[in-house]
């Protein structure tokens, strides 16, 4: 039957598959290969002497090769999707897309191996000879029975993991949706009826681990093309199916199906019909999982039963129940410990680390992946979202340790908690660079006073704020508009309990802070009549307010409006620091090669050379905290004297005051952009400069070079911003810019929390 695929999805599909390049894989080098060296390292000669190593010692094939973060994914094409046996050529899309799953999602290199096999011999045959060259191997659309045979064998003839994932992953992620399910219906495994439509590799590898995790046996109908799978059967019957059979006088999946709980359907589009759902029991769970179409559309499915949990195999309705939730992570836990095999153990580990995840709170990545329609665990979200950042965080180290622990591992991870550290780099770019802020701050955390507290960004940053415990928030807005915000985005942090409320409409505190606005700036034109005005209508004036009265101890504000009127309000409340000349801004960009500062990209806008030297200072001390070592390039669009104009001098001039205040700092300039970036060109031009390695604290002559060039990095390369951080106020306070993110947000209370612990 074709597929049901709307017309716009069909066309889309193949443009994306063809264009700009066919396909969706390329394989990337990751050693250079820039000169007549590399090529002897990389080839031969030299590469001979690494043969030699692993020839001797087999295992350090995984120190010496990528044969340890290598799967393959094979397919013979005999079950692809509910496609059913269209051959492995037309199989390849389905195996790259797996390919760029295990990539994206885990970052494990995937070769899609598409194989002309049918007979159990060959494909044993084929398979297992790949062994030297991957980590593991995933089995994939490879139809039962034959499936079962093929992966028995392959588990006993190699020594890495093979898992065929249509049989565990769907067994895994349909068990976590099923115990999550259960926990919402009140009902228990060993007592719920079960009914599939399917008795191939998915659905009879989900009905062994429901009964491995205590479903009883009677209590499990099995239905395939031929109606139920019944005791004496002999029509398309093979051992697998046997041992589910039935001693019934029930033939049709219609028949089968009454009271029944769970229906699992691992078969074909559209073979489950409404009146079929009206004789389940009360509050069922159906999942219609085949793809591309299930066995019933959710919408005709919820017409039919209204008080059902509907679950489907695709990513355009809710709960998609999928595989993609568990292989990527599944194998990134196998091949970190070096496993030799993946056994029941870590399967429920992982059963049990994905339903887990879906009873806590929603990641504010999660809402931006679905559109702001944050899943809340309920009827509509049983599991996580493909998208969720933490499901590497949570099922890997689930899956390593159930290795460890069942004896299947080479290679036991020795540092558990540098090892959840680690898993940080599939998450958030920042992870890493950000940590030791995170540590800091958790460790005396602070008020910290948010003046758009309604915001959406805001209110999820506050919840992971608390979670992480780093930050007491305090937010400004209405407390009704907040709560419910909070309901509706699903967070769970409440007023008074996990963070304070200013009302700026009603707070007691009204009086006492206009008297202190007109205190601070009523020399600088603020009149007791603008101040009543400002503190009813301004969050970030009473941000402001809060921090010098000592009710914060750190703003931030910025996430509406422009920067320029945030600073004036910041300018005349905060001020700046003793001994400091103005505030500036400095921006963070977290980009593959590491984490680079601009600076000042927002506030002044031509800086004298004796301005220059004080940004950089401040920003060096800042840039002291992440732990990294402060380089100071003053960039020019001269090297080193090689131009003698008035704009180089400046940068010259700054560096030199620099360099004397403080000799131990390593700065220099003037110099151009890539003097700064490649210590190689550097040495060239100026041999032995007090500038070691890549600058990483880029202080740029103006503001518009600042601004333009932080922007063009952030569009042009794969980076992250965080900031901007400003520089040099009175108490720590810091304007966000509207494009900021929740986790930008987070990012920037943790530097200001922690700059608060300095001062
Ligand atoms: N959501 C997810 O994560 C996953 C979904 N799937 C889906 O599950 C389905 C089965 O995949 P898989 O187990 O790998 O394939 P198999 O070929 O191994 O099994 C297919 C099973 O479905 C049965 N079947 C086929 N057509 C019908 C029909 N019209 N009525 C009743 N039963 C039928 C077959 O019956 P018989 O035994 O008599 O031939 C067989 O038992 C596919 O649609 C696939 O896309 C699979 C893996 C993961
Ligand atoms: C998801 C998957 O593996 C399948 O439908 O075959
Ligand atoms: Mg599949």
């Amino acid at each position: 039957m074709a597929s049901y695929i709307s017309d716009d999805l069909r066309s889309g599909a193949l443009v994306y598959h063809r264009l700009p390049r066919p396909g969706k894989l390329e394989i990337q080098a990751t050693k250079p290969l820039a000169n007549q060296r590399d090529l002897a390292l990389a080839y031969t000669p030299g590469v001979a002497a690494v043969c030699e190593a692993i020839a001797a010692d087999p295992a350090l094939a995984a120190e010496l090769t990528c044969k340890q973060n290598l799967v393959a994914v094979v397919s013979n094409g005999t079950a692809v999707l509910g496609l059913g046996n269209i051959g492995p050529l037309a199989s390849k899309p389905v195996m790259e897309g797996k390919a760029v799953l295990f990539k994206k999602f885990a970052g494990i290199d995937v070769f899609d191996i598409e194989i002309d096999a049918n007979e159990v011999d060959h494909v044993v045959t084929v398979v297992a000879a790949l062994e030297p060259t991957f980590g593991g191997i995933n089995l994939e659309d490879i139809k039962a029975p034959e499936c079962f045979e093929i992966e028995t064998r392959l588990r006993e003839k190699m020594g890495i993991p093979v898992f065929h994932d249509d049989q565990h992953g769907t067994a895994i992620i349909v068990a976590a949706a099923i115990v999550n399910a259960l926990f919402l219906g009140s009902k228990k495994i060993d007592e719920v009826k079960i009914v599939t439509s399917g008795a191939g590799a998915a659905a009879i590898a989900t009905l062994n681990l429901l009964v491995s995790m205590g479903a009883k046996r009677e209590n499990i109908w099995v239905t395939d093309i031929e109606g139920v799978v019944y005791e004496g059967r002999e029509k398309l019957m093979d051992p697998y199916k046997g041992a589910f059979a039935q001693k019934t006088e029930a033939r049709t999946l219609a028949e089968a199906i009454v009271g029944a709980d769970i229906f699992i359907g691992l078969s074909a589009g559209g073979v489950l019909k409404p009146e079929m759902l009206k004789a389940m029991g009360e509050r069922p769970l159906i999942m219609a999982l085949a793809n591309p179409t299930p066995e019933i559309m959710p919408d005709i499915a919820r017409e039919a039963r209204p008080d059902a949990m509907i679950c489907t195999g695709r990513s355009d309705f809710p709960n998609q129940v999928n595989n993609v939730l568990c292989f990527p992570f599944i194998f990134r836990g196998a091949l970190d410990a070096g496993a030799t095999q993946i056994n029941e153990e870590m399967k429920i580990a992982a059963v049990n680390a994905i339903a887990e995840l879906a009873r806590e709170t929603p990641s504010d990545v999660v809402a931006r992946a679905y559109g702001g329609d944050t899943p809340v665990f309920g009827p509509n979200s049983l599991i996580p979202s493909p998208f969720d950042p933490r499901l590497i965080q949570r099922v890997a180290p689930a899956v390593a340790r159930a290795a460890m622990e069942s004896g299947v591992s080479q290679r036991p991870i020795a540092d558990f908690d540098a090892y959840l550290e680690s898993l940080d780099r599939f998450v958030f770019r920042s992870g890493l660079v950000m940590k030791p802020i995170f540590t800091s701050a958790r460790q005396a955390p602070k008020r910290v006073i948010y003046a758009e507290g309604e915001d959406e960004r805001i209110l999820r940053a506050a919840q992971v704020v608390v979670e992480e415990g780093i930050a007491r928030p305090i937010l400004i807005g209405r407390p009704a508009v907040v709560d419910t915000r909070l309901e509706r985005f699903g967070l769970s942090i409440r007023p008074n309990r996990d963070f304070d409320l200013i009302n700026p409409d009603d707070d007691p505190r009204y009086r006492d802070y206009v008297q202190t606005y007109v205190d601070v700036a009523g020399r600088q034109g603020v009149t007791p009549e603008i101040a009543r005005t400002l503190v009813r209508t301004t969050p970030t004036v009473i941000a402001a307010l809060a921090v010098i009265r000592g009710d914060a101890d750190v703003m931030l504000c910025g996430v509406e409006g422009r920067f320029i009127r945030h600073l004036r309000h910041i300018r005349t409340i905060i001020g700046k620091a003793p001994g400091v000349q103005d505030v500036a801004a400095l921006s963070m960009l977290l980009t593959p090669k590491g984490a680079f500062f601009l600076c000042d990209t927002q506030v002044t806008m031509d800086p004298s050379a004796e301005d220059l030297a004080e940004i950089a200072t401040l920003a060096a001390a800042h840039v002291r905290r992440f732990g990294i070592e402060p380089r100071v390039a003053m960039l020019s669009h001269s090297d080193f004297g090689a131009r003698d104009d008035e704009r180089a001098r400046k940068m010259r001039r700054a560096a030199q005051i620099l360099a004397d205040r403080d000799p131990n700092l390593m700065v220099d300039g003037e110099m151009e952009g890539d003097s700064a970036l490649v210590p190689e060109m550097r040495e060239r031009v100026l041999p032995g400069s007090r500038l070691q390695g890549v600058a990483n604290i880029l202080v740029m002559p103006n503001l518009e070079a600042a601004n333009i060039a932080y922007q063009m990095v952030k569009v042009f390369g794969d980076s992250l911003p965080v900031g901007p951080i400003l520089l040099g106020s009175g108490r720590p306070a810091h304007i966000l810019t509207p494009s900021v993110t929740a986790r930008g947000v987070v990012n920037m209370t943790a530097i200001a929390v922690v700059e608060a612990q300095n001062i």
